[in-house]
C-alpha cells in the first residue's frame, strides 16, 4: 500500500504544498489519539465560551483548533488561517505561498457520544494584492481551492482528499502513524436510494425540499417509482463520507427556523471542500440553483445551502 508522501509525488502535488498537508495532518493525528482516548484525556464536554457563530465551543473544538493554529502557524509555507473557531483571519509567514482554512472538529453534537466527528480542510494560493490577515484572502470561489480533505474520526481515522484530481482514501494506520492509500479513487453512483437529511426540520422547508423529500418518501408508488432509505448522522462529516463510499444524497437546505439565518452549514470550511471531494468523486454539490464551486464568497463564515452527492439525485432535487 502506498504511503501518502509517494502517493502525493506521484499525483505531481507540489513539495510546498506536500509539506502544508503533512501539517495539517500531523496535526490530525494527535486528535485522532485524543479522541481515541476519550473520557481519559480529559477532551469530552463544554466550555463556557461561544465562538463567533453563537455557538457553544466543546473543549474538543478549542483543543482542535489550537493544534491545527499553533501547528500551521510555525509552517513556512503558509501566509494566512480562517477556522470556524476564529473570529477573523490570522497572519502566518509573509510570503509564503498557500492559505489555509478548516473546521477543526465538525459534527460537535457527536463528540460525547463517541459518535463520528472529523476536521475538513482546504487549501487555496495566497493573494499577493491583500494583506496576509485581510478575510479577502479567502475570498475566492471554491473552484480555486488547491486541495480539499477531511479527516473522519470513527472506529478508524480515514482521510479523503483530492489535491485536483481523483478524490482518493487514505487510512491511519496506527501501528506506525502513518496515512496509506486504501483507495484510489472513490466514486459516486449517479443513482442512489439513500438520502440524508435532518427530518426535524420539514416544516421549516421550501416547497422545492418539501417536494423532492415527499417524492422520495412516497417509494414504490411514487414517482420516483422506488423505495428509499434514510440515515443521519448529525456530522456532516460522516455524512458525505457515507455518500462517498456508498452513494445518496446529503441535504442541508435552507429553512426558515430561524429567519436571520436560513442556512446552517459555512462555505469556506464546510461547503467548498466537501463540493471539491464530491465533484471529484463524479457526484454533483449545489447550494439552491447554484454549482458551490462557483460561489464568490461575501463573508468568511458566510453560510450556504448544501445539497450534494448522486448526481442524478442533485439534479431531481433541482427539478423539484
Ligand atoms: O444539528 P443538526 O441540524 O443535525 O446539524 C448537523 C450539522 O451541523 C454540523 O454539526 C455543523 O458543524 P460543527 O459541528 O462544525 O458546528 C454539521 O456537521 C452537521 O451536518
Ligand atoms: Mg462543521
Ligand atoms: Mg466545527
Amino acid at each position: 500500500m502506498k504511503r501518502l508522501i509517494p502517493a502525493l509525488r506521484a499525483d505531481g502535488v507540489p513539495l510546498e504544498l506536500i509539506m502544508v498537508l503533512r501539517t495539517i495532518l500531523a496535526a490530525s493525528k494527535e486528535i485522532s489519539f485524543r479522541v481515541s482516548q476519550g473520557a481519559l484525556s480529559g477532551v469530552l464536554g463544554s466550555t463556557l465560551d461561544e465562538n463567533i457563530q453563537g455557538e457553544t465551543q466543546k473543549k474538543l473544538d478549542i483543543l482542535s483548533n489550537q493544534l491545527l493554529k499553533d501547528m500551521l502557524l510555525n509552517s513556512p509555507d503558509v501566509r494566512s488561517i480562517a477556522s470556524e473557531e476564529e473570529d477573523n483571519v490570522v497572519a502566518g509567514k509573509e510570503g509564503a505561498a498557500y492559505i489555509v482554512a478548516f473546521d477543526p472538529l465538525d459534527g460537535s453534537s457527536n463528540i460525547d457520544i463517541n459518535g463520528q466527528i472529523g476536521t475538513i480542510f482546504t487549501i487555496y494560493a495566497a493573494r499577493d494584492d491583500v494583506p496576509a490577515d485581510s478575510p479577502l484572502q479567502f475570498a475566492q470561489p471554491g473552484s480555486a481551492q488547491l486541495a480539499a480533505g477531511y479527516v473522519l474520526y470513527g472506529p478508524s481515522t480515514m482521510m479523503a482528499l483530492t489535491t485536483g484530481g481523483p478524490t482518493r482514501l487514505y487510512t491511519l494506520d496506527r501501528t506506525n502513524g502513518s496515512y496509506l492509500l486504501t483507495q484510489e479513487q472513490m466514486q459516486i453512483n449517479p443513482d442512489a436510494s439513500e438520502f440524508s437529511i435532518n427530518m426535524a426540520n420539514q416544516r421549516f422547508w421550501g416547497a422545492n425540499t418539501q417536494n423532492y423529500i415527499a417524492n422520495l418518501l412516497a417509494g414504490e408508488t411514487g414517482p420516483r417509482g422506488k423505495r428509499y432509505n434514510m440515515r443521519w448522522n448529525g456530522a456532516m462529516v460522516g455524512d458525505v463520507h457515507r455518500v462517498l463510499q456508498r452513494g445518496g444524497i446529503f441535504l442541508y437546505p435552507e429553512d426558515s427556523k430561524n429567519p436571520q439565518q436560513p442556512a446552517k452549514l459555512r462555505l469556506l470550511y464546510e461547503a467548498n471542500p466537501m463540493a471539491m471531494l464530491v465533484e471529484n468523486a463524479g457526484g454533483k454539490a449545489v447550494a439552491n440553483n447554484q454549482r458551490i464551486l462557483d460561489i464568490q464568497p461575501t463573508s468568511l463564515h458566510q453560510r450556504v445551502a448544501v445539497v450534494c452527492g448522486a448526481a442524478n439525485e442533485v439534479d431531481a432535487y433541482l427539478n423539484s
